[in-house]
């Protein structure tokens, strides 16, 4: 593995560099100096070695170095932070009592807030130490955020703008930071100043004292983040662990295989519906869209095939929406339909993007804050992540596709393009390392899927397409609002007495009022060309097939072997033949249909 320890932006630095090897050789916990009462705690998570970015990152920080860290999506950045700080602050359990939390970890969305107080929360139980640590938002009522830092807690995860409104109301004092404040951690940089956290940023920084120890952890590399590092850090180490060689390798994990389709705007449904009925991609599955309205039109129209989804957007209560996160990690559902781009074309909250370009800039920030609801996230077991629409730009795509391939994890991402999105995937392309001149190709042509099979299903998609109406969407959105508003009050009832339940409040209800017709939901043999079920077979079979998704990296032929098992790696439907069906006018497949059901009634067989 080849890393940098780049410090070339740290003129000042007259700290001697640790010396870093071409290969070095991998460490365990023990060897990091790592407490042996969060080695246990990791133990019971089932973590056993350091991931690369938390072999580098853990010895500078426990030394008190700061640190800018850059390692890509799932690579393990949150504990490369927290286990150090934890550490830490065992070590001063019996000191003198602080004035305000001798911590602030700072992240973009209250979605990240909780996933890390999750993370710390069970970390500090599994160690049975005496610390504290809370969660706080700018949504909460001003009396929640001076309960929460009376005490004060060791640990304050929050956002920058819940800092600044705390410092407004008082609950939280310049000078106690001042005297306090031993870590400033900022997680999700590279989204921080985009969601419009700047001013927050620069409000707080003048009361950080000089000794604190400030660390500053990114997935991708941008103006915002050398931004940040000057705005808030003092000579640090700057840390980038990109793979080997290629460009790709540097910003998403070698183990995700990524795709595209080429298909119009109109068969984007036409598409999606042949990937997920005929099982051509494995389980669990995110899909992103662009709009909120997308995201229903979409899950309405799957649901006629009798595909259950849920989905996941801004607008829905907080509550929800965390447990809406929480069931999909749990396993509860399989397809998640994630909205997390701003709507471009559409008012938000009456303001319209006709508007000047610095209050532009300002409702793009806005609109990144509310709709960001997946960024960072940590989405367990999602093997694979579908762009329906492509995201308005590369550092989109980078987070996107990094909701797969974590920590040791494979999966895979296919993007459907079509001819508007061009530009944008060609950008992408060239990022992720895409040469014409050699013909290297790191995001392929999906190989599974035959013309003949898309075509199949064509007649179908587009009966049902049709009544998926502009009126069908509204009440779908304002139905499931509703549903989610009624449950966001009881899960908050309950998530006060049981804050660490999963209770069985469903959020993948039917939202369409016409149930999904029979017929629809299972594609009857005939359907599916020999290829397709060949295909369908195989993905299906390879799940199993790889058992446990975890790779073995320290054995590298295991790997491999895993990666010659892949159907996507071996399999290639053969090139596109004519459609039987396709060529048929509407009348003459109807006909069609009607002497297939009958034959059908006399031997049922069904890919589900
Ligand atoms: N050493 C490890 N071994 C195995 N799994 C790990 C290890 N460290 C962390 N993980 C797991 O890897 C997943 C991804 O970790 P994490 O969320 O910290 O990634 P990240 O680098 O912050 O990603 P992103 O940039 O997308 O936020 C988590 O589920 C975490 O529990």
């Amino acid at each position: 593995m080849a890393k940098t320890l780049d410090t070339s932006n740290n003129p000042n630095n007259d700290e001697p560099q640790p010396e870093l090897e071409e290969e070095e050789e991998e460490k365990t916990f023990e060897e990091l100096g790592l407490d042996p009462r969060l080695i246990r705690a990791l133990t019971k998570k089932g973590i056993s070695a350091p991931t690369p970015i938390q072999t580098y990152a853990i010895p500078l920080i426990m030394e008190g170095k700061d640190v800018v860290a850059r390692a890509k999506t799932g690579s393990g950045k949150t504990y490369a932070y927290l286990l150090p700080l934890l550490q830490k602050l065992f070590s001063e359990l019996d000191s003198a009592r602080k004035n305000c939390p001798g911590a602030f970890v700072l992240v973009p969305t209250r979605e990240l807030c909780q996933q890390v107080y999750a993370e710390v929360s069970s970390l500090i139980e599994a160690c049975r130490v005496q610390l504290k640590v809370v969660q706080l938002t700018s949504s909460m009522p001003a009396s929640d955020l001076r309960a929460g830092l009376a005490g004060p807690p060791d640990i304050l995860v929050s956002t920058p703008a819940c800092i600044s409104t705390c410092l407004s109301i008082d609950a939280l004092q310049a000078k106690s930071i001042q005297d306090s404040l031993s870590f400033l951690v900022l997680d999700e940089a590279d989204l921080l100043l985009s969601y419009g956290y700047e001013d927050d940023l620069k409000a707080l920084v003048p009361h950080v004292p000089r000794r604190c120890q400030c660390l500053l952890m990114s997935a991708t590399s941008s103006a915002d983040v050398e931004k940040l590092k000057k705005l808030v850090l003092h000579n640090p180490f700057i840390l980038t662990l990109p793979e080997v060689g290629k460009a790709k390798d540097e910003i998403i994990p070698q183990t995700v295989q990524q795709y595209w389709i080429s298909c119009t705007t109109h068969d984007k449904l036409l598409y999606i519906l042949a990937l997920l009925k005929l099982a051509l991609v494995q389980k669990k599955v995110l899909i992103f869209v662009n709009t909120i309205d997308m995201g229903y039109r979409l899950r309405l129209f799957v649901e006629q095939f009798g595909i259950k989804s849920v989905v996941l957007n801004a607008e829905l209560p907080q509550n929800s929406r965390l447990h809406i996160l929480e069931e999909f990690n749990a396993g509860l559902f399989d397809y998640l339909i994630a909205t997390d781009e701003g709507q471009t074309k559409e008012q938000v909250n009456g303001e319209s993007y006709t508007a000047s370009t610095k209050s532009k800039k300002r409702l793009r920030q806005k609109l990144n804050a509310e709709f960001g609801v997946v960024r960072g996230i940590d989405f367990k077991n999602v093997y694979t992540v579908i762009n329906f629409e492509m995201p308005q730009d590369v550092a989109g795509y980078v987070h996107r596709i990094g909701r797969t391939g974590r920590a040791f994890n494979t999966g895979a991402s296919v993007s459907l393009v079509s001819s508007d999105e061009m530009e944008i995937f060609e950008e992408i392309k060239i990022t992720m390392g895409d040469d014409s001149q050699d013909d290297s190709n790191f995001i392929a042509p999906f190989p599974l899927l035959t013309k003949n099979a898309v075509e199949s299903l064509r007649y179908r998609v587009e009966d049902v397409a049709r009544s998926v109406t502009k009126i069908a969407v509204r009440e779908a959105r304002a139905q499931d609002l509703r549903n989610e508003i009624l449950n966001s009050e009881k899960l908050k009832a309950h998530f006060e007495s049981n804050p660490r339940d999963l209770d069985l409040l469903k959020h993948d209800k039917v939202l369409s009022k016409k149930p999904a017709p029979a017929h629809l939901k299972a594609v009857p043999e005939y359907l599916m060309d020999a290829t397709t079920k060949e295909a369908s077979k195989i993905v299906k079979l390879a799940r199993a097939a790889m058992g446990s998704n975890r790779s073995n990296r320290r054995n590298g032929s295991k790997a491999r072997n895993r990666k010659s098992r892949d159907p996507l790696k071996t399999f290639s439907a053969e090139g596109p033949k004519k459609s039987q069906k396709s060529g048929m006018r509407r009348k003459d497949r109807e006909k069609d249909d009607i002497g297939r059901k009958k034959q059908r009634k006399k031997n049922i067989s069904y890919v589900d």
